[in-house]
């Protein structure tokens, strides 16, 4: 088990995260916030790449910075832009990883090759990466995070740039991999995380807002999400008076999902929170911001 105690994380004088504790067993485990709320930060400190102003990080009853080196051999990582060689196969990538981590050949072999097939690059095993789609690399990149079997995997931001078809393999490759390690997985796009993740970390306000399961965070909004039709002239109005969460135009009218803590009017129909809605609702600042 891995926690994350009391951590508080300054640069200077600026304030990046506070007082976070967090707890992660087996599983997937979706951090989910706009850009700039901390995840990047969390991750380093998760990998031993920054350390903690205050607070420690506990894996199995030991600080992970006195591990150290222990530590690392039982960890996976992908960052945001991980460094190949595209005149390089992915077997030859990983080969020349492996022998960096001090993997003897014969198993760095073995290995590599259960891992192409895994990520289901073994048909392109020796051909150079620089034709790789965006998917495909991503791949390799897991891969290599997995090439000492860690039993911490942590990806940050990992599905950009794939296209739909490649989220979707993505997203049953981690699944598979989380039965018997901890998987991390952060990611400002709501989708990435929504289907696989057993639990949703959000960050707001350099604290943790949440850390539950997706139905129990979208409890929250319960009896508070409606659906209605509005004429087209009318949409600005409403939009005034309600938060809207989605719109959609079809002849003139204006379908829109929106929040509101008011009574029902007859013509609103009720609908189930989703963890779009929470997003939108908990980030509204930073997403109006970002546009
Ligand atoms: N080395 C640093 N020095 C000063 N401020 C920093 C440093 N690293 C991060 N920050 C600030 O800390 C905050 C959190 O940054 P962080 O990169 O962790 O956010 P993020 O949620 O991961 O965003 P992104 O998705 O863009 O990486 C930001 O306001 C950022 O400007």
């Amino acid at each position: 088990m891995l926690i994350v105690q009391n951590v508080t994380k300054n640069f200077g004088t600026f304030n990046a995260l506070n007082n976070i504790n967090l707890e992660f067993r087996n599983g997937v485990y979706g951090l989910l916030a706009p850009n700039g709320a901390g995840k990047t930060t969390l991750i380093k400190m998760l990998t031993t790449l920054l350390f903690p102003t205050s607070g420690s990080i506990i894996y199995n009853g030991k600080d992970i910075i006195k591990l150290d080196e222990e530590y690392r051999e039982i960890l996976g990582f992908l960052p945001q832009e991980f460094g190949y060689y595209k005149n390089y196969s992915p077997t030859a990538y990983l080969l020349y990883l492996a022998a960096l981590k001090g993997i003897e050949r014969q198993t760095a072999k073995t290995r590599v090759q259960e891992l192409l097939k895994l990520v289901a690059l073994e048909n392109v095993a020796d051909k150079k990466m620089k034709k790789f789609s965006g998917g495909m690399i991503q791949r390799v990149g897991i891969a290599q995070a997995m090439l000492n079997d860690p039993k911490i995997l942590i990806l940050d931001e990992p599905t950009a740039g794939l296209d739909p078809k490649e989220r979707v393999r993505f997203r049953n490759l981690l699944t598979d991999l989380a039965r018997e390690r901890i998987v991390i997985l952060s990611t400002h796009i709501v989708s990435d995380v929504e289907s696989i993740a057993n639990e949703i970390i959000m960050i707001k306000d350099q604290q943790i807002l949440y850390q539950d399961t997706i139905s129990r965070i979208c409890e929250k909004l319960a009896g508070q999400v409606y659906e209605t039709e509005v004429k087209y002239e009318e949409a600005a109005a409403f939009r005034k008076k309600y938060f809207s969460l989605s719109e959609k135009q079809e002849s003139g009218m204006m379908y829109i999902r929106f929040l509101s803590e008011e009574p029902a009017q007859p013509e609103w129909r009720a609908v189930r929170p989703n963890l779009e809605d929470v997003f939108l609702h908990t980030y509204q600042d930073e997403v109006m911001l970002q546009g």
